[in-house]
């Protein structure tokens, strides 16, 4: 739905250039939660602009829905553009009108009539979960609900793909849950593709299927989550699930991580009990992660090399990503 080929951009010239885009490549299957992560400065509002084509690449190519975006103009790209949402850090909304005028004005553009407006927008509102804040002015909103306006007003065009820049960012946790939440939803309900930037690891657990880590400009890594968590020194997966410092006593340390399918086995024991080892847990960031339980351990096994090494031989022959960190 998305194809992002070997795309650069760049900023300034000579020794103040700024590689803000510097050989970036993904791809984001119809329907799939995509997020991207990285430090201020990485790159991301960058991605975002040259996909929405608000910016154009020095170099390579932006696909959506089949079309090739650098290649558009005028008319073209305006239409290209009602079939890409998009919602914000401070939602954008005008506060001079009314939650279903500002709904409405997106499809205004379009050149929608009236009445096909006015039911779009009840319609679209209504989904988001607003269906009694019609006749409200933004600023009688909380920042949740001023975010689903914005989410409303994003997707009153029903486009294909909806793009998010740190939309959660100003809001409380829960709040950033509940808004999470109803873009997961509304992703699996309409099969909306959706891009989106943040500064959060818990953005990413919560709702991506996929995410890449970016930083000066470049994609660093990047997969399904679950993937990525069983990739070996994966940044994202490090950091997904801090374990912290590792203390090397002379013990061997292993990280097992789960990805929902066998954490409800006592593997801990099992180990314990057929290997004698007085195993140690050393730390643990499990979660639920849509639905399943994700996350990694962190044991120390004490005991002769051959134990340890049948132990470990034992837990990866049950299908567990087993890492050696320490020993
Ligand atoms: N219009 C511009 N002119 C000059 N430099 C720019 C411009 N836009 C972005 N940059 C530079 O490009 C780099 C990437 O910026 P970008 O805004 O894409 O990063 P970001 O990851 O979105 O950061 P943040 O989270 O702080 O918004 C930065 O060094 C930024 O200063």
């Amino acid at each position: 739905m998305i194809s992002v080929d070997r795309i650069s951009k760049s900023y300034g010239s000579g020794e103040n250039v700024v590689h803000a885009l510097d050989n970036v490549s993904l791809n984001i299957a119809k329907g799939e939660i995509f997020g991207v992560v990285g430090q201020s400065g990485a790159g991301k509002s960058t991605l975002i602009r040259t996909i929405n084509s608000l910016e154009r690449p020095d170099s390579g190519t932006v696909t959506v829905d089949g079309q090739n975006m650098n290649l558009l103009q005028g008319a073209q790209l305006r239409s290209a553009r009602h079939n890409i949402g998009m919602i914000f850090q401070h939602f954008n909304l005008l506060s001079s009108r009314t939650v279903q005028s500002n709904v409405e004005l997106s499809l205004e553009i379009t050149g929608m009539d009236r009445g096909a407006r006015r039911k779009r927008a009840a319609e679209i509102l209504d989904l988001v979960g607003l269906s009694g804040k019609a006749t409200a002015y933004p600023a009688q909103l909380s920042g949740g609900q001023k975010q689903r306006v914005g989410i409303a007003r994003a997707l009153a065009s029903k486009p294909s793909v909806l793009l998010s820049d740190e939309a959660t960012s100003a809001l409380d946790p829960e709040t950033t849950q509940q808004i999470l939440d109803l873009i997961r939803q509304l992703s699996r309900e309409l099969g909306l593709t959706v891009l989106l930037i943040t500064h959060e690891m818990d953005v990413v657990k919560r709702i991506c299927d996929s995410a890449a880590v970016m930083s000066q400009g470049r994609i660093l890594e990047q997969g399904t989550v679950e993937g990525l968590l069983t990739t070996e020194k994966s940044l994202l997966g490090q950091a997904l699930f801090p374990l912290g410092e590792i203390p090397l006593n002379g013990n061997t340390i292993i990280e097992i991580t789960f990805n929902g399918v066998t954490t409800d086995r006592p593997v801990i024991a099992q180990l314990a009990r057929t290997y004698n080892i007085d195993v140690g847990i050393l730390g643990a960031a499990i979660e639920t992660v849509h639905g399943h339980q994700t996350g990694r351990t962190r044991l120390e096994l004490p005991g002769s090399a051959e134990t340890v090494a049948a132990a470990i031989a034992d837990l990866r022959g049950q299908g567990l990503f087993v890492e050696v960190i320490g020993c």
